[in-house]
Parts: structure tokens; C-alpha cells; sequence
């Protein structure tokens, strides 16, 4: 599988999403926002970072990059897209996942070790992974989600909710909801199950060097797509 890692002005974890993924032992290319060409990537990426600033709001500059036409059509076609954190926000803006990413309930930029609890049966990115939390770090401004009640009922009646914040040992506090989302919800994916959105980093959990290995984890699943 080829990967494509988008670089927009102002990412900041393109570089992180390439280690990781070469670290993995994946073939993966640096993709120009303003180039046309998906280099015949299989799974794209769309890293964290201040996009244009975080202007207007977060992604709401870059979901309109030359690239992204590309981007739109890969995900339409099927293709494998995944965003975290800013690619997040940048998938909402383009509305290839439901919801939006409102600024925290604190108003603060948190930066923190968060707990993640998998929730979607049979998405690629979580139908495999058994443990009740992991562990990923988290760094944004602008990551409550937020969505309409009728999508909200889509979301847990299609199992399209990824994953939602919680304690080590798996249970969904209040307590343990960092920034406000609602139903704790921190990743999502869209009815196709072929584009991922989620707001922490599992990039940057990855490297033994690092001292926590989680986000390793959860981006092996993705690799599972080969096999079949
Ligand atoms: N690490 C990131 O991608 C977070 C930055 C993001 N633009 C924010 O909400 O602050």
C-alpha cells in the first residue's frame, strides 16, 4: 500500500506521519497542496498542524486547496482518507465526515495525554483492536465535536463513531472528556467507512524511543487493508 501524506501550509505533523508510517515499513510520499497528483497513493493522509493559520477556522482555508479536488474524488471513489487532528477539522470543512469541530469547551488549547476507547465494530481503524483504552496524546484547539441530533443517531446507529474519550480502564466520564465533545465522541468515520477523522495523535505514540507504543496500535489496523 502507497502511502500520500498531504502538506498544506502550516502542517506540523506531516513529518510525524511519515516516520510513523516508514517506521511501519510503508512505501509514502509527501503530497504538495497545491499539486494534482496523488502519485497513485493508496491511502491518503492528512496530518496535524495550523493550516493557514487556523484563519476563519480550523480547515476551513485548506479544505479548499488545489489538492483537495483530488482528495474529494479519491474518497468518493472508495479510497482509503484519513485526518488526524487538523486533517480532522479539514474533513469536516469539506464534509466528507459528519459534524464539526468547535473550539474547545474551555476556550484553551489543551496538550495532553488523553484515553481513547474504540467503538465502531467494523470500521477498518478500530474493528480489530481489543482493548478497553489507549493512550494518545492530544493537542488542539479546536476539537469538540459537535453534531446535530439526527446525525448524532446516524452516527451510533451505523457504528460510524470511531472512538470516544475515557478513563484507563475504558469507562466514558464526563470526567474524562477533554474538551467538551459531545457523547465524549473523538474520532469519526463517514458512511463508507473509507474516510477516518479523529483529533488525537496516534502518530505521535508510535516510536519505542518514545516511551508509549498505543498509536502504533490503532495505525496498524490500517495495514489490515492489504490482506483482504
Ligand atoms: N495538532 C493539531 O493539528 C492541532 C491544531 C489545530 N489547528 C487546533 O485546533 O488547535
Amino acid at each position: 500500500m502507497k502511502f500520500g501524506v498531504v502538506v498544506f501550509p502550516g502542517s506540523n505533523c506531516d513529518q510525524d506521519a511519515v516516520d510513523t508510517l516508514e517506521l511501519m515499513g510503508q512505501e509514502v510520499v509527501k503530497l504538495w497542496h497545491k499539486d494534482h497528483d496523488l502519485q497513485g497513493c493508496d491511502f491518503i493522509m492528512l496530518p496535524g498542524g495550523f493550516s493557514y493559520g487556523d484563519y476563519l477556522r480550523t480547515g476551513a482555508v485548506a479544505r479548499f486547496s488545489p489538492i483537495m479536488n483530488e482528495v474529494i474524488a479519491h474518497a468518493n471513489r472508495g479510497g482509503y482518507l484519513m485526518g488526524i487532528c487538523n486533517g480532522f477539522q479539514i474533513l469536516a470543512e469539506a464534509r466528507l465526515v459528519p459534524g464539526v469541530l468547535l473550539r474547545n469547551a474551555n476556550q484553551q488549547y489543551v496538550c495532553k495525554n488523553v484515553y481513547l476507547t474504540p467503538q465502531s465494530p467494523d470500521a477498518l481503524l478500530t474493528a480489530g483492536l481489543d482493548r478497553p483504552a489507549y493512550k494518545i496524546p492530544m493537542a488542539h484547539g479546536e476539537g469538540r465535536y459537535f453534531a446535530d441530533a439526527d446525525t448524532l443517531k446516524e452516527l451510533n446507529d451505523n457504528g460510524q463513531v470511531l472512538f470516544r474519550y475515557c478513563d484507563e480502564t475504558g469507562a466514558i466520564t464526563d470526567a474524562a472528556n477533554p474538551n467538551g465533545s459531545l457523547e465524549n465522541i473523538a474520532g469519526v468515520t463517514n458512511k463508507g467507512k473509507n474516510v477516518f477523522g479523529m483529533m488525537p495523535h496516534p502518530e505521535r505514540a508510535a516510536d519505542p524511543l518514545l516511551g508509549n507504543t498505543d498509536g502504533r496500535l490503532i495505525l496498524d489496523q490500517i495495514l489490515k487493508a492489504v490482506l483482504v
